[in-house]
């Protein structure tokens, strides 16, 4: 997940292969109560990893089901409609809306002695409806803050279940959903739900019966307004159930894929078009504005249709948050689009309307908004923006793909974290599947010479972006080490030999560590000795063309920061902002000395200096790719400025080269 304060996303072209998407949070968490009640075990297959799965399976845990975990796969062993551990137990369900009502309700009529509460934000979301509607089946249930809020006390039901059980609709239809859920577990006789006002969000009410049906109890369904449970119905476990993908979630690549997959599909794993949710109707809006749509049992193949894409006018009733992704689609579409019946975007976790409408304006769309409706005219001339997100997970997502704009102009998301409340790694999915020509793929360099702190200022500027960090050094490093080890003298007689080893090294970087062919050399690359061999076999133009290719690779989206010696005069010298970075050999020689001593390796300041500079010397003289700042590199010499002040100073000149100043 990217946790900056921004990303910023270069100009993107095209996209192709594969995204796996996560499971859908709903359905997560009714399949693995579902499983906890039922008889038999269960496996269930990608599964969400999320907050509020994770609470559920500590509380199903709790209760004495068996659940054993192993990545996106769960191993349910259902309790048979009895509660092994019947309290008193206190459960703690987070901010978790999807664990707290069907726990309320499974719990409530099965009972024991159980408390219930979440989060400070939990105490301030409506169970009411739900509790009143247990109470006149015959559950015991306290309020033990504020009445009709968590936290709640559940004891042992006297049930009635001959007359029909009431419960409102038009606040949540996850109180029904509760209900559908908890009843089969007391279906001695047939039970009646009957819903009260106008039910609100069907299709998360046919997952429900859908997932039920699965677990082998058929609702019967008359209308939106009455449902029974029909007598002798009971939760059978299906065995092996796999958690669909979040079809929300599909809708930001099914986009992609009418946008940008021009030369062969893009496909979406997790999701087909017979999904149970609601939202993979956007298909068909999708398909309007010019999207080709193939679907497959779980899957998902999506190209470039029409071009430009066909402008819409479009009742978004049914899919209220995937329609959001319309709205960008439309910046490319060859007309003005309208999305109507939107009126619920007002009231979600920001008034959506009002942030699409000035969010699109700033690409420089023609946007009119109005109580339930938002009108798009694709922009007569994009311009770069800064996009605000809200704490809006579908915000971020959606205006990603105005880096597709054919001005290529760059968009820079704000807060992109948000994005976790429902796709943590939506960008690193984005990241690989779309692709754009090399030179547009931002690079920062960094060289200079030793021990100017290179590594410290380029790795926390690739932090601070999100960008991939390349240190060139470490590949200097290891070759030494390799060669070393393979008992080759660090000369030009054995050039050939040290380029066929750094052409091949079996190298892999996790993180901070260094991995050569399995062992982990993080801290023997690491020594003053290990720099001076590094030094030596770099003077070697064999060795050094023999990793060009390799550091090249690193330039991946959405961006890179490389430190070096020759980072902006030969290996990339397109790149937008180049550091040569210094500092006096005295300074030097103290910050080496510091960090030596701080790892516990002793070192005495005068011999590292003598080095340092014999160092610089070699790296400076040296025929190919001597030390020297690029001809347009900007010189930063450190000597009296703190590692804060350096960062800053560079990324002030990275804001200054970027166009969002003013956005
Ligand atoms: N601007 C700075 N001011 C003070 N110390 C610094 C500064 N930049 C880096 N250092 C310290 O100097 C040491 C060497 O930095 P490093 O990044 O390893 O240099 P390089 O990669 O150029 O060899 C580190 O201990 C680092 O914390
Ligand atoms: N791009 C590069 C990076 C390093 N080198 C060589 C020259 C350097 O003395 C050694 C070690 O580099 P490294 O950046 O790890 O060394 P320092 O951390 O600056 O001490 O490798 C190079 O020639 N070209």
């Amino acid at each position: 997940m990217f946790s900056t304060e921004f990303l910023d996303l270069p100009p993107l072209q095209t996209a192709a292969g594969t995204v796996h998407l996560p499971g859908s949070k709903s359905i997560s968490n009714r399949v693995l109560l579902l499983a906890a009640l039922s008889a038999g075990r269960t496996t269930v297959h990608d599964l969400l990893d999320s907050d509020d799965t994770r609470v559920m399976l500590d509380a199903l845990r709790q209760l004495g089901c068996g659940v054993k975990r192993s990545g996106s796969t769960a191993h349910i062993t259902g309790l048979d409609g009895r509660i092994a551990a019947p309290g008193p137990l206190k459960l703690f369900l987070g901010n978790a809306g999807t664990a707290m009502r069907p726990l309320t309700a499974a719990l409530a009529v099965l009972g024991g002695d159980f408390e219930l509460d979440g989060v400070p934000r939990m105490r301030e979301r409506p169970i009411g409806d739900l509790v009143d509607a247990l109470r006149q089946l015959g559950c015991s249930i306290e309020d033990l803050g504020q009445p009709g809020y968590p936290p709640l006390r559940i004891g042992r039901p006297q049930l009635r279940l001959d007359a029909p059980i009431r419960v409102r609709g038009d606040v949540s239809s996850q109180f029904l959903t509760a209900l559908l859920l908890a009843l089969p577990l007391v279906a001695r006789q047939d039970i009646v739900i009957e819903v009260v006002g106008e039910l609100i969000s069907k299709p998360y009410v046919e997952i429900t019966l859908s997932l039920l049906a699965r677990f082998g109890v058929a609702v019967r369904r008359e209308g939106w307004q009455r449902f029974t449970l029909p007598a002798g119905s009971r939760l059978q476990s299906p065995g092996e159930i796999h958690v669909e993908a979040d079809a929300s979630s599909a809708s930001y690549f099914i986009a992609l894929g009418a946008i940008a997959a021009t030369a062969a599909p893009l496909r979406i794993e997790g999701v087909g078009e017979s999904s149970i949710q609601g939202d993979i109707r956007f298909i068909d809006a999708a398909r309007q504005m010019g999207a080709e749509v193939t679907s497959f049992a779980n899957a998902l193949e999506v190209r470039r249709g029409a071009w430009p894409l066909k402008a819409i006018d479009l009742d978004c009733n049914h899919i209220p948050d995937a329609a959001m992704t319309l709205a960008v689609m439309a910046l490319y579409a060859d007309g003005t689009t309208t999305l109507r019946n939107i009126a619920s975007w007002r009231v979600k976790e920001t008034d959506r309307i009002a942030a699409m409408a000035i969010e699109l304006r700033k690409l420089g769309a023609q946007v009119e908004e109005g109580a339930d409706f938002l009108r798009v005219a694709p922009p007569a001339r994009w311009r770069p923006a800064a996009i605000h997100t809200y704490d809006d997970h579908r915000v971020a997502m959606c205006f990603s793909l105005a880096a597709f704009n054919p001005a290529g102009v760059h968009v820079r998301i704000l807060d992109p974290r948000c994005v976790g409340k429902t796709f943590p790694d939506y960008f690193e999915a984005l990241f690989d599947t779309a692709r754009t020509d090399t030179p547009h793929i931002p690079v920062i360099c960094v060289d200079g010479p030793t021990a100017s702190g290179k590594g410290t200022l380029a790795s926390q500027l690739a932090q601070t972006l999100g960008y991939h960090y390349l240190d060139s050094g470490a590949l200097y490093r290891i070759t030494g080490l390799a060669a070393r080890r393979a008992g080759l003298a660090l000369d030009t007689a054995h050039e050939q030999s040290i380029a066929r080893l750094a052409a091949t090294l079996p190298v892999r970087f996790e993180g901070e560590r260094v991995i050569l062919g399995g062992e982990d050399v993080s801290e023997a690359i690491r020594s003053e000795a290990a720099g001076m061999d590094a030094s030596q076999v770099s003077a070697l133009p064999s060795v050094r063309s023999a990793l060009v290719e390799l550091q090249q690779s690193f330039r991946r989206l959405p961006g890179l920061v490389a430190d070096g010696r020759d980072m902006g005069t030969v290996i990339f010298p397109d790149a937008p902002l180049k550091v040569f970075l210094t500092a006096s050999a005295a300074r030097r020689a103290e910050r080496r000395h510091k960090q030596l001593i701080s790892k516990g390796i002793p070192a005495k300041i005068d011999v590292l200096r003598a080095d340092l500079e014999a160092r610089d010397a070699r790296d400076t003289q040296r025929a190919v790719a001597p030390l020297k700042p690029a001809q347009d590199a900007l010189l930063l010499d450190n000597s009296d400025q703190g590692i804060a002040e350096s960062v800053a100073q560079v990324l002030g000149w990275w804001e200054d080269k970027q166009s969002f100043r003013h956005a």
